[in-house]
């Protein structure tokens, strides 16, 4: 596959994917994933009252098709099979993401960004673009995903997050949709950059422009994504303002 040298587009607002697009895939499944893992079952028995623990566990339950009765050994098996396969369910991303916060709040783990992504996502918020985030761990990790780089907090540059909960599927147009809805911006006026052919698809079913990364050692390096642009890296991406 060859990557053209240099993607120009005319935009309002930039929505990103994080992980293989923002972020490298293998740290959210090493290090975060190695941070989840055990803490699992002691978040489901300590939070075991909660309205978002009791939904995520309903939710494993009608996913999983296990018995309404599931002990919690079931259910985090569940959880981990699904992490082994880095299968993207919304109750595995809603847990994850309660338990990435705490992580984040306690100093002990922090987030990883590709070496060209934060100096162009200060570049485009400089020169007045928006940049919003659509991604499948749940906001609530987002935040802190954002917040604790490691070049400091880049909240700042941030309009709004999106995740499966608040927006729908991201392999379904009508998220996208929705997400334009939110923003206040035509779906013309959106550039999405992301990792997953799925994602590109849905994107560009909805309207928006989508730029694909295919970034070396990520899971869709080699994808095809037909004739959507396709960059190794945000420096050959260069986004214009476009006035509403
Ligand atoms: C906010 S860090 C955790 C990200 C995560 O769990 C995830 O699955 C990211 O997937 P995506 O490609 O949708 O950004
Ligand atoms: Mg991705």
């Amino acid at each position: 596959m060859t990557n053209a040298p240099q993607v120009s587009v005319s935009a309002q607002t930039i929505v990103v994917d994080l992980e293989g697009t923002t972020s490298a895939a293998g740290f959210i499944l090493g290090d975060l994933y190695d941070y989840a893992r055990p803490r699992l079952a002691p978040y489901l028995a300590e939070h075991a009252a909660e309205e978002l623990t009791i939904e995520a566990r309903a939710q494993v339950v009608a996913d999983a098709g296990l018995p309404v009765d599931a002990t919690d050994a079931q259910i985090v098996a569940v959880l981990h099979d699904w992490m082994a396969n880095d299968v993207k369910a919304t109750p595995l991303k809603t847990l994850q993401g309660q338990i990435w916060a705490d992580g984040f709040a306690r100093g002990e783990i922090s987030s990883h960004f590709f070496d060209d992504a934060i100096p162009q996502l200060r570049a485009w918020h400089a020169a007045g673009l928006g940049l919003s985030v659509f991604s499948s761990g749940s906001v609530a990790s987002q935040v802190p995903w954002f917040r604790h780089s490691p070049e400091g907090d880049l909240t700042p540059l941030i309009t709004a997050y999106f995740d499966t909960v608040s927006a729908g599927s991201k392999k379904d147009p009508a998220s996208y949709d929705a997400i334009a809805e939110a923003l206040g911006v035509s779906a013309g006026d959106i550039v999405f950059l992301t990792d997953h052919p799925d994602e590109v698809t849905a994107a560009r079913d909805a309207g928006w422009q989508v730029i694909a990364l295919s970034r070396p050692g990520e899971p869709w390096f080699d994808a095809d994504f037909g004739d959507v642009p396709t960059v190794s890296s945000f420096s050959d991406i260069k986004i214009v303002q476009a006035f509403a």
